[in-house]
């Protein structure tokens, strides 16, 4: 088993609606991070073509070879890669994480949490189901964006296991400190790895701050983007997660026959 990776985030600025341009940034950064020993990848939210609400239902159907060159470059490369991307199934697009190992699609998760605030459960379906897959780079729960802000689903992905939650966004200004104080606190009371890619730069009126972060179990910050493109990577070591989770045992010490099972 393995006991230690190199895990990245690969933070761009999305091209609204253009699917190529994207596709050619997340390709770059797979491969320059895979060249600092990356055996895990985390890309954006929507990040094939951002929230282009109107073209949605076409840019969908460029999700399958977006997908084809995903498993290329990471059967080539030997990686996993996380992000979201448009999934249609018959007429409802949903907001899908595809988990994508050395060539294969070994997992997908649908957003559960659909961002009312922006009209997200206007446009797409919402999932029904959460996500911990094992991977050639440990066991990742995945999460996206807004479900960030539900301390339940992270619970459960800590429970089934989940080393890593990766956790694909697009997260707009004035909300940084939302974002940072969530992704530290997460993976603080559930002791494990954080790897959260937001975009950055502007969509139409949409602000996006970059600060992508990769965070310890102990929610030590390990790397952080600024507000420009930019790759990440740090080392997560999950025999230093478990003997931290040895030394403060807060799964062993839980009470849920008080307070209530999970989910
Ligand atoms: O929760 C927030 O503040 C941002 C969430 C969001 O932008 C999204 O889920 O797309």
């Amino acid at each position: 088993m393995t006991r230690s990776i190199t895990a990245a985030s690969i933070q761009f600025h999305i091209a609204f609606g253009d699917v190529d341009a994207n596709l050619s940034r997340a390709l770059a950064g797979l491969r320059r991070v895979s060249e600092k020993g990356s055996s895990l990848a985390v890309l954006p939210e929507m990040w094939s073509t951002g929230y282009d609400y109107k073209n949605l239902a076409e840019q969908a159907e460029q999700t399958p070879r977006v997908i084809e060159a995903l498993k290329g470059a990471t059967a080539e490369l030997g990686m996993v890669t996380v992000g979201s991307l448009p999934e249609k199934e018959g007429d409802v697009i949903y907001n899908t994480a595809y988990v994508i190992d050395r060539g294969a699609v070994v997992g997908t998760y649908r957003k559960l949490h659909l961002f009312s605030t922006m009209g997200e459960d206007r446009f797409l379906g919402a999932g029904d189901r959460t996500l911990v897959v094992p991977t050639s780079a440990g066991r990742l729960g995945i999460a996206i964006c807004y479900d960030l802000r539900f301390p339940e689903l992270f619970r459960k992905l800590a429970l089934e296991g989940a080393e890593i939650i990766c956790i694909p966004a697009e997260w707009p200004k004035p909300r940084q400190e939302h974002w940072r104080t969530l992704l530290r606190a997460r993976a603080i009371e559930n002791q494990l790895f954080i790897a959260a890619t937001n975009c950055c730069g502007l969509q139409g009126k949409l602000d996006f701050f970059g600060m992508s972060l990769l965070i310890s179990p102990r929610g030590e910050i390990l790397a952080e983007g600024e507000e420009s493109p930019v790759e990440l990577t740090a080392l997560f070591d999950f025999k230093e997660m478990a003997s931290y989770r040895f030394q403060i045992p807060c799964f062993h010490d839980r009470r849920p026959a008080i307070y209530g099972t999970l989910p």
